[in-house]
């Protein structure tokens, strides 16, 4: 699993942070990236301990780990609710987040906008005045170009990702592509993604605004929570 950012105590701790909130009868979405990972394995470890919870992966890479753990697992087709999701962040600024690091923000925007709560597991690395990180586009492969095309139009810079040991590109477990998309500092993300979700061919992009209920903040000495 790729790891970005602060050290693995502190995602550890702002997973094990969330993985506190889930109670007996939950379903739980499940986020995707190294700090949601210490969170599904928390959760694992309470199921083992006698919680009843059900997890709902929003990847290939977090259903594998709640199998993993020995997490009974749901989908959104056979639950009614979603009690609360824990997600990592590429980047934070209040309840504004950058996600798609791991090209799984489609899923993971669809379980967190679900649930009755998401609470976001991070470290400090994550946090930021205003958004400035690259926004993430899963586009249709047919799609590519033109994307890329409106993306400069709205005045950004498209990359396509590229995979690290592959030749080509980066396809996500939809089987479409990623643009990381350089827009400099996002002074109005809510402008921004609208814009974005209008591309033909834009299947999801990585700004979830204002969609953060609370944020855990992993340090060395403990946890931070922002509540909004
Ligand atoms: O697509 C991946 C996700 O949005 C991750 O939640 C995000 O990239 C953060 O991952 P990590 O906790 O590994 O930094």
């Amino acid at each position: 699993m790729k790891s970005t950012g602060g050290s693995d105590a502190e995602k550890r701790a702002a997973g094990e942070s969330a993985a506190e909130a889930v109670e007996d009868g939950a379903v739980v979405g499940l986020g995707t990236g190294s700090t949601a990972a210490h969170a599904i394995r928390a959760i694992g470890r309470k199921v083992d301990s006698g919680l009843d919870a059900r997890g709902i992966p929003t990847s290939f890479q977090s259903r594998e780990l709640a199998k993993e753990a020995g997490m009974p697992l749901t989908t959104l087709d056979e639950t009614d609710a979603v009690d609360l999701a824990i997600d990592g962040a590429d980047q934070f600024s209040g309840p504004h987040l950058v996600k798609g690091g791991g090209a799984a923000h489609a899923r993971e925007k669809i379980v967190d906008a679900a649930a009755d709560r998401l609470l976001v597991v991070a470290d400090p690395s994550k946090e930021a005045e205003r958004l400035d990180h690259p926004v993430p586009v899963e586009v249709l492969p047919d799609a590519r170009t033109t994307v890329a095309a409106e993306i400069r139009a709205l005045g950004g810079s498209p990359t396509l990702r590229s995979a690290e040991r592959k030749d080509g590109p980066v396809v996500t477990d939809n089987g479409n592509l990623v643009l990381d998309c350089d827009f400099g500092e996002i002074p109005n993300p809510a402008e921004l993604a609208t814009d974005l979700a209008a591309l033909p061919g834009a299947v999801e992009h990585g700004l979830f605004v204002g969609m953060a209920d609370e944020i855990h903040v992993g340090r060395e000495d403990g946890v931070e929570v922002e509540e909004f």
